[in-house]
């Protein structure tokens, strides 16, 4: 174990004297627990107190006896099982064989016993008694953290805080009383000496000498208190988390853990719902500026989060941002307020005489409408104060009314470095915008630390993970899932694993493969898989049965600013999703075709679905694979060009095999090597068929803005009649047939010294056709080799010698260099959504995930 005792030296040059460490009750749950918080503490530089929770689950535990015991319900059994447990962890713990420690604890059990039964008489000091009776859980906590610090050094004091800390009820919780604590605890030190000491956390007493608590979340504000009272040079809360993160991880897997922030910062979170720290704790080692630490028990080499003066002058601008759930708006509207002082006094008066606490206030500068943020239990009464506060108004036409909205969140973004920062707003509220999220109230003081957002209790998840993204991750971060890992989604998949690192290192691309899946599986993961190993995930024990409604709403995520589906299937059902999928926002790439020339209704869908806003659709892959023939003629086209015709040969499969037969090769052997090279679609009728340029051929129309289908083009069938209808296997298992016809017709061709290649045309009257043609030899699409593609368009600027696009035209690995050429543009054209440069670089909380 290593040691631990100050704080790790690189981030806190000062030398300490006095070092006040807190463990929490899930730091202490067992007896094994105490020895391992008892180890990391071995330094002897420093004057070491201790200041320690009860067991976990103690307090709680005495506070149901309390309740049993007020109930009149029998309380014993319970009260019996916690002395066990302590007996037990005494037993483990004591030197002696825990004879001392056993009877000090025994003799303390029986004063809780005495305690109870009075509670249960309803004797006449029971509500003294119910309120101090939780702090037990403390003193003995603190007898077991001496005896096992007393194992590993002697010389070990113990201090019952209700010796003498002094506390009374204040407005906002127990306050202290400074100086009759300061003498007491001279005294005490006097008495004692000022050796190492253990301190009961929590407790207290009052003015009138009588145990008291010092409330919830009290152990914290205890260790504050008494590195106040010891002058500490630092203090050390050890807990269950690596150190303040800058969101809640459960709600934002993407949270970071922050390694500094000021006090001020840290109060900001703690008010808006940081759970790490209460907000009273603060004050007593602000006060006195003492460093304070947040660490990990369990991972005691991280350095976990430093509190102090000052936050971290290179640090990023946000610190954290938190959520507030269960809010309402109160929201007073009158022309009659405009100019009117005394209207703002009015509405919170109403709302202090209500006793309802104000979370945010939001009013424009029109000063026609104010609104505040109050607790969802509260609205109602606070309402109706408003309603009553104006009635007079509001029977003079003066102000309009007052309005109740409830189901709110209020998101706040918090940071010293905001101050004097311009666009961290823009970024908020850009990163909601993305999301979709509407704002509906904002506030930000002219301290310029905390902007807070009130926005739509449902949407709050979504918010706070877009907002996080805005200011953690890299405007260009990708969820991307692939569908279809098969010839080309696998080439995909092996590209983007080589290539991802570079990107991520020379532009900040951030591309996370969340998802994959095949027609049967698929495999989801939160936090990103290495593409190279993804396929073996979809037969492993994380892969379930695929549902790709899940699959998008799990790649759509909410704390990744962008997602992304890659369709490498063939599958028309799949394109049928895209409509939907491009109109949540998520950014479609695919090679399959049957999208861009399937039926014109849900084409149609699929342009307007990404036109109005959606997400973008790029589908270069599905003409030429790789080469950029879509690109080429869009360029043509955005630039005032006018398309007359296409001509060209679109079937990479059908010129290989125009290419290699001569005859000495049976056509259907020819055939059986394009599949196995990837070439062919899935079913290789769909080459042979002329479907798929006809496929290629609609595409291309319809982007030069033609309403052409499938049924519209004039296709020449290679697949004899016989085996059209018949499986792809039985189609497969019989090629043979296509033999002798396909034989016959090179030699008819040959014998005139031509050549047979497969044509695509599409004529300025909008004729689409495509089949097979004998050519001379000398004309160039004789002249291109394997797989080539060759696409000639004539345009008005092209008119005399056509632009040619000319290159391999299938393949598994460029047709996945197309689809990827597709994802990078799309991701360049990812901004953030200010274009302000990434605020953060942040350390995964990974213990969080
Ligand atoms: N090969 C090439 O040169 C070119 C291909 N293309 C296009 O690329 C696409 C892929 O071709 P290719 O890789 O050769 O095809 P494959 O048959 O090798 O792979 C298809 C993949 O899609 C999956 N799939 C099929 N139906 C579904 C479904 N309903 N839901 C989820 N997944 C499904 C298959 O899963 P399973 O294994 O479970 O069946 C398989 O993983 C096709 O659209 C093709 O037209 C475009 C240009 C060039
Ligand atoms: N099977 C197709 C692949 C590309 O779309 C072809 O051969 O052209």
């Amino acid at each position: 174990m290593p040691s631990a005792d100050a704080a790790p030296p690189d981030r806190n040059k000062r030398a300490v004297q006095c070092h006040v460490h807190k463990f929490g009750g899930s730091s202490l749950a067992d007896a094994g627990l105490y020895r391992l918080a008892a180890g990391l503490l071995d330094d002897q530089a420093s004057t070491r107190v201790v200041v320690v929770s009860a067991m976990q689950g103690v307090t709680d535990a005495l506070i149901a006896l309390v309740g049993s015991a007020r109930a009149g319900q029998d309380w014993a059994p319970a009260w019996e099982a916690l002395r066990q447990r302590h007996r037990a962890a005494a037993d483990a713990l004591d030197g002696d064989g825990g004879r001392a420690l056993q009877s000090a604890l025994d003799e303390e059990f029986e004063s809780v016993r005495s305690e109870l039964a009075a509670i249960f008489g309803d004797h006449s000091d029971a509500e003294a008694l119910a309120a101090a009776l939780p702090g037990w859980g403390e003193v003995w906590s603190s007898r077991l953290m001496h005896a096992a610090l007393a194992a590993t050094a002697p010389g070990w004091l113990r201090l019952d805080a209700r010796d003498v800390l002094v506390v009374h009820p204040g407005e906002m919780g127990m306050a202290v009383d400074w100086s009759a604590s300061r003498t007491r605890l001279a005294e005490w030190r006097a008495q004692h000496g000022s050796g190492h000491v253990v301190v009961t956390g929590f407790v207290a007493r009052d003015a009138q000498g009588r145990a008291t608590t010092l409330g919830r979340n009290g152990s914290d504000y205890s260790a504050a208190i008494f590195a106040n009272l010891f002058d500490a040079d630092a203090l050390t809360i050890w807990t269950d988390v690596d150190g303040v993160l800058s969101a809640d991880p459960r709600l934002v897997p993407e949270a970071v853990c922050l390694p500094s922030m000021s006090y001020a910062e840290a109060c900001e979170l703690a008010y808006f719902g940081a759970k790490v720290l209460h907000p009273q704790t603060l004050a007593p080692v602000q006060q006195r500026g003492i460093p304070l630490w947040i660490r990990n028990t369990r991972r005691p080499h991280l350095p976990g989060t430093l509190i102090s003066l000052k936050s971290d002058p290179d640090g990023a601008p946000v610190k954290g941002l938190s959520l507030v759930r269960d809010m309402a708006i109160i929201e007073l509207v009158g022309n009659g307020m405009v100019g009117v002082p005394g209207a703002a006094e009015r509405l919170f008066g109403a709302l202090r005489g209500a006793g309802v606490s104000v979370t945010m206030i939001s009013q424009g500068s029109s000063e026609h409408s104010i609104c505040c943020v109050v607790r969802a239990d509260q609205a109602q009464r606070a309402r109706d104060a408003v309603a009553v506060a104006f009635a007079d108004a509001i029977a003079d036409s003066q102000a309009q009314g007052v309005t109740l909205t409830d189901g709110i969140a209020v998101l706040a973004a918090v940071g010293d470095g905001m101050v004097g920062t311009p666009g961290v707003a823009a970024r908020l509220l850009g990163g909601l915008a993305q999301a979709r999220v509407n704002a509906r109230a904002i506030a930000q003081g002219a301290g310029e630390r905390n902007i807070s957002v009130a926005i739509g209790d449902k949407d709050a998840t979504r918010a706070l993970r877009a907002a996080h993204a805005a200011f953690w991750l890299s405007p260009q971060s990708l969820s991307v899932g692939v569908i279809g890992p098969g010839q080309v989604g696998r080439a995909l998949l092996l590209q983007l694993s080589a290539a991802l690192p570079q990107l991520r290192k020379r532009s900040g691309l951030d591309l996370r493969l969340r998802a994959l899946a095949n027609s049967r599986t698929m495999h989801l993961d939160e936090r990103g898989i290495e593409p190279a190993d993804a396929i073996a995930r979809l037969d492993g024990g994380a892969a379930e049965p695929v549902d790709l409604e899940r699959f998008a709403s799990h790649v759509r995520g909410e704390h990744l600013p962008h997602a992304l589906i890659v369709d490498c299937s063939a599958s028309p059902a799949v394109a049928a999703l895209y409509p939907r999928w491009l109109a949540a926002g998520i950014h479609v790439v695919t090679p399959n075709k049957h999208a861009g020339s399937g039926d014109w209704t849900r084409y149609s869908a699929i342009q307007d679905a990404s036109r109005s806003g959606g997400g973008r659709f790029r589908y270069e892959a599905t003409v030429g694979a790789g080469l950029p023939v879509m690109l080429t003629l869009r360029n043509l086209l955005d630039t005032g060009d006018e398309l007359f015709g296409i001509d060209g040969m679109l079937s990479g499969t059908l010129a290989w095999l125009f290419n290699r037969f001569d005859g000495s090769v049976a056509f259907s052997q020819l055939v059986r090597e394009a599949q196995a090279l990837g070439y062919t679609e899935p079913d290789p009728r769909d080459d042979l068929s002329g479907l798929d340029v006809a496929r290629k051929l609609v595409i291309l129309a319809r982007e030069a803005g033609r309403v052409l289908s499938l049924e519209d083009v004039e296709v020449e069938n290679l697949v004899p009649q016989a085996l059209r209808a018949v499986s792809r296997d039985e189609f497969l298992a019989r090629l043979e047939e296509m033999d002798a016809p396909m034989l016959a017709r090179y030699r008819e061709a040959d014998a005139q010294r031509r050549a047979l290649r497969h044509l695509a045309r599409l004529d300025r009257d909008g004729r689409a056709s495509v089949g097979v043609v004998a050519l001379p030899r000398e004309h160039a699409c004789c002249h291109t080799r394997l797989t080539d593609n060759l696409v000639q368009f004539s345009t008005r600027r092209y008119a005399d010698n056509p632009l040619v696009v000319q290159g391999p035209g299938a393949g598994p690995d460029v047709t996945a260099a197309g689809v990827f050429g597709d994802v990078l543009a799309i991701a360049q054209s990812l901004g953030s959504p200010c274009g302000m440069p990434l605020l953060h670089a942040g350390v995964p909380a990974e213990a969080h995930a």
